[in-house]
């Protein structure tokens, strides 16, 4: 896909998008990007319609196990329910996709008529209080890559329209992070199911060495993942109201000191029996199981939302 997407990109997605869509479903208010092992996040909605990406010009596919590649768009909450669209899987800078493609979906969500968008991801903890299966509620996110030029929103602007400098202090909108806490406790859900955090952004695909999540957590944040802030400064460029929901599928190995290999070997030398260190590793199997077992709390956490949106 080239990188400067033009308005002729968009209407050729819009049309071939709208051309599978009823009338109701046509101007959806609010966006919903499932995370890795999330896209069970569509199962409730009513009169659903999968949109695959294959049919849509521009879009890439997603290349990652546990994501699928479409849309799906339909009604969600009760009553006649709200217009919504969901991605099923999004794009990673890590499968090679350009940063312009990664966000393209969500421009493309900001044209058919979301206002509002909710952004799940999976993410491992760097914060001891924060255990797997947490849902984090962000509030702020640390992207070193966007720091250091690997920026979704650098080169020329997509539209005259937009803003070329955009401020991020207000990215994480306040009103749906209290929506967010309202449906928690409508849903009684336990008060250790939902925590706030700061996102940090990798580019992946590898996980954090002990020492790169000790710099990030030092740094001041809570979770770590390798997508979300690219969408997220695409939906604040096209003026969305922005909440991200990260489910915590790991703990990120850090540990509180290296065992000293030159210790270990005098030791040995000196006699002593030495085992040498297993280190601990994630695994994206693990990721997608915490994400197939919390799906159904984080679905009905969307859903409860989006009804009082
Ligand atoms: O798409 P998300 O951020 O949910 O997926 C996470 C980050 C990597 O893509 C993958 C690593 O296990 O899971
Ligand atoms: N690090 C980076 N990305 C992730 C992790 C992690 O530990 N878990 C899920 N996505």
């Amino acid at each position: 896909m080239p990188d400067n997407l033009t308005k002729v990109n968009f209407q050729a997605s819009i049309n071939a998008i709208k051309s599978f869509l009823p009338d109701k479903l046509q101007n959806p208010l609010v966006g919903i990007v499932c995370g890795s092992g999330l896209s069970g996040l569509a199962d409730e909605f009513k009169d659903k319609v999968i949109v695959p990406y294959e049919e849509i010009p521009g879009f890439a596919k997603s290349t990652v196990p546990g994501h699928r590649s479409a849309f799906a768009f339909g009604l969600l909450g009760s009553g006649t329910g709200v217009p919504v669209v969901a991605m099923l899987g999004r794009f990673h800078p890590y499968e090679g996709h350009s940063l312009s493609s990664v966000v393209y979906p969500i421009r493309v969500m900001a044209r058919l008529g979301v206002k509002n968008v909710i952004i799940t991801n999976a993410s491992g903890s760097l914060n001891s209080a924060i255990p797997v299966g947490t849902i984090v509620v962000v509030q702020d996110h640390l992207a070193l890559p966007n720091l250091t030029g690997m920026n979704p929103l650098l080169g020329p602007q997509t539209s005259q329209d937009l803003p070329r400098f955009l401020p991020l202090s207000d990215a994480y909108s306040p009103t749906l992070r209290r929506l967010a806490f309202l449906a928690a406790h409508r849903l009684q859900l336990d008060d250790s199911a939902l925590a706030e955090g700061i996102y940090a952004w990798v580019s992946g695909p590898t996980y954090e060495t002990p020492a790169e999540g000790r710099l990030l957590r030092q740094a001041g944040a809570d979770v770590v993942g390798m997508s979300t802030v690219p969408e997220v400064l695409a939906a604040r460029e096209e003026g969305l109201n922005v909440m991200v929901l990260s489910l915590v599928t790991n703990f990120v190995v850090i540990p509180d000191r290296y065992r000293s290999m030159k210790e270990e070997v005098k030791a040995e030398l000196a006699g002593k029996k030495v085992e040498l260190p297993v280190a601990q590793v994630v695994s994206h199997e693990e990721v997608l199981a915490v994400g197939k077992e919390k799906a159904g709390v984080l679905m009905k956490l969307v859903e409860s939302i989006v009804e009082s949106i």
